[in-house]
């Protein structure tokens, strides 16, 4: 009877009509065949993980969009255990032993990163940055590092002392102001001045943009063919989000263009990318890289240090015991040197700990399955597919840390870590080749901040923000909003709210610059 009632609606029907019909009949068959396709007959179809993940990107893709896939990650291991499908092609795993399998060797495909090349062209980049960012090159920088941090203090003490300011300072946005200032002069010789005028560099606003970008890149990406062109992918974005990943860029290329145009001959990043050393580095290439560079070396370091300073003040005795072995190591800020603060079991144990709970690159980075397939964690995996490790996921997984969500350094005591092979679930900085090369500067920074404020002030975190971490999303790293303490300065905080000129040298380089008075 309907086959009938078909026929005799066909007859009637306009060939157009029948075109149409026919199309949305081929459109439905293919994607119900999609559909059962990834479900039941899929290379992954057996790997557990939700059932409209097994069959689009799209729920991934929101995720990613709005920043919370790097928390939604945990909540997929909590249900479906450590290896979960999370796309058609991709799996997510939180096994500590997946981080070797997975980001040791180099023919694993890349699909984005700090260093914007695939394998051949990353070995080449790669060499100049671990030059720029080896433990040599850090501590030629020191005297300007612990410049900034003086900066910092007076900066926020001015805050203090202003007659209309009722105490409350907003950690976050001067932690941010102090990494900035420090990535610009280690990275180009040119501080963005934010810690002497109190405020962000304009510049700083369109970064904070511009991270928003990099997820929107990372869904353009996947589109086949376009993970290879590289930033070009960025002209597949919506206009407003391409327009701030161009403003970041451009103003990173002007710095490198008045750089080299300077012709100063200080042992800045700069000096290294531009060097002709080696095989030199095309222009665009320096300036490409030269702005992931500001980025990776800036926020992160800010976010993460904010995060600890969270923590601690959510957890008291911690940070009472910190507050005693920083107080008795340094008597006033001129004392701390990053050698002395390396030295400080506590501290180390706190930022490490820290670094747990609260990753700064807290998202996936994945890696691609080579020609030929590969075994990872015991299963055969497909060419193509997407491999990768949720930071935030694997680190607060209670199959790797019991009471994941307690922040406690003691986790990090030399005997657990010997003993227990599962803290190696904790990677904040990667793994392998294309692990993160700023660690050293990264942990310098980190040290230095955090000591110099516990050194100077006594800190409360208002009720407002009794909840920070919830409310920051992770856009690959977390976007962090205002976190705000109570602040008073401590008696070993002298109060200086200037800065005065002086000479520092970085081995033959002396350059003029300033200390607080
Ligand atoms: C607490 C601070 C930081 C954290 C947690 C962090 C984390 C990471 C991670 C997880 C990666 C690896 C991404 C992947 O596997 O694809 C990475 C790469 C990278 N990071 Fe960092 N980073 C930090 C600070 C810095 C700093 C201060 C700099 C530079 C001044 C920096 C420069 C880079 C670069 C250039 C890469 C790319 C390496 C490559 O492609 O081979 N990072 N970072």
């Amino acid at each position: 009877m309907a086959a009938i009632y078909f026929r005799d609606l066909l007859s009637q029907a306009s060939i157009t009509q029948v075109v149409l019909l026919g199309s949305a009949l081929f459109v439905l068959s293919y994607n119900i065949f999609y559909v059962i396709y990834n479900l039941y007959f899929h290379p992954l179809a057996d790997v557990p993980g939700p059932k409209l993940w097994a069959i689009s990107r799209i729920p991934y893709n929101i995720h990613t969009l709005r920043g919370t896939a790097a928390v939604n990650f945990l909540e997929l291991h909590k249900k479906y255990g450590q290896t979960v499908r999370y796309c058609p092609n991709g799996i997510v795993y939180s096994n500590y032993g997946a981080w070797d399998e997975i980001y040791g060797p180099y023919k694993h495909g890349q699909n984005t990163n700090a260093i914007n090349a695939i394998n051949g062209e990353h070995r080449r980049l790669k060499m100049r940055f671990m030059r720029a960012l080896s433990a040599k090159a850090v501590s030629a920088q020191e005297p300007l590092i612990l410049n900034y941090a003086q900066k910092l203090i007076a900066g926020m003490n001015r805050e203090l002392l202003s007659p209309s300011h009722e105490g409350m300072i907003n950690v976050a946005e001067w932690l941010s102001m102090a990494t900035f200032d420090v990535i610009g002069d280690l990275a180009f010789s040119k501080s963005f001045g934010c810690l002497e005028t109190g405020t962000l560099h304009p510049w700083i606003k369109v970064v904070f943009g511009a991270f928003k970008a990099l997820p929107c890149l990372r869904v353009v990406r996947e589109i086949p063919g376009v993970p290879y062109i590289g930033l070009k992918a960025l002209y597949l974005l919506p206009r407003t989000i391409k327009q701030k990943w161009l403003d970041h860029f451009h103003y990173g290329a002007d710095l490198i263009d008045k750089r080299i145009a300077s012709g100063e001959d200080r042992p800045d990043m700069a000096h290294y990318l531009t060097s002709n050393e080696g095989l030199p580095l095309t222009l665009n290439e320096i300036k490409e890289n030269a702005v992931q560079l500001l980025t990776a070396g800036s926020e992160p370091t800010a976010t993460f240090s904010a995060g600890v300073f969270y923590f601690l003040t959510k957890n008291p005795p911690v940070y009472e015991r910190l507050k005693t072995e920083i107080r008795s190591a340094f008597t006033y800020q001129d004392d701390i040197t990053l050698a002395k603060l390396a030295q400080l079991d506590y501290l180390n144990r706190v930022v490490r700990e820290g670094l747990r709970v609260f990753p700064p690159a807290a998202d996936i980075f994945p890696r691609i399955i080579p020609e030929g397939g590969e075994v990872i964690m015991g299963k055969y995996l497909p060419e193509g597919t997407h491999v990768s490790i949720g930071a935030y996921a694997i680190s607060r997984d209670e199959r790797n840390f019991p009471d994941p969500d307690i922040f406690d350094p003691e986790r990090w005591l030399p005997e657990h870590i010997a003993t227990d092979a599962r803290m190696k679930a904790s990677q904040p900085f990667g793994q392998g080749h294309r692990s993160c090369i700023g660690k050293i500067l990264a942990h310098a920074e980190v040290r230095l901040l955090v000591s110099s404020l516990i050194l100077n002030y006594d800190f409360e975190l208002l009720t407002v923000d009794q909840n920070w971490i919830s409310g920051c999303k992770v856009y690959i790293g977390w976007e962090k909003i205002p976190l705000r303490f109570q602040t008073t300065a401590s008696s070993q905080n002298q109060l200086r709210t200037s800065v005065e000129k002086h000479v520092v040298a970085f081995g033959d380089f002396k350059r003029e610059t300033s200390i607080e008075r």
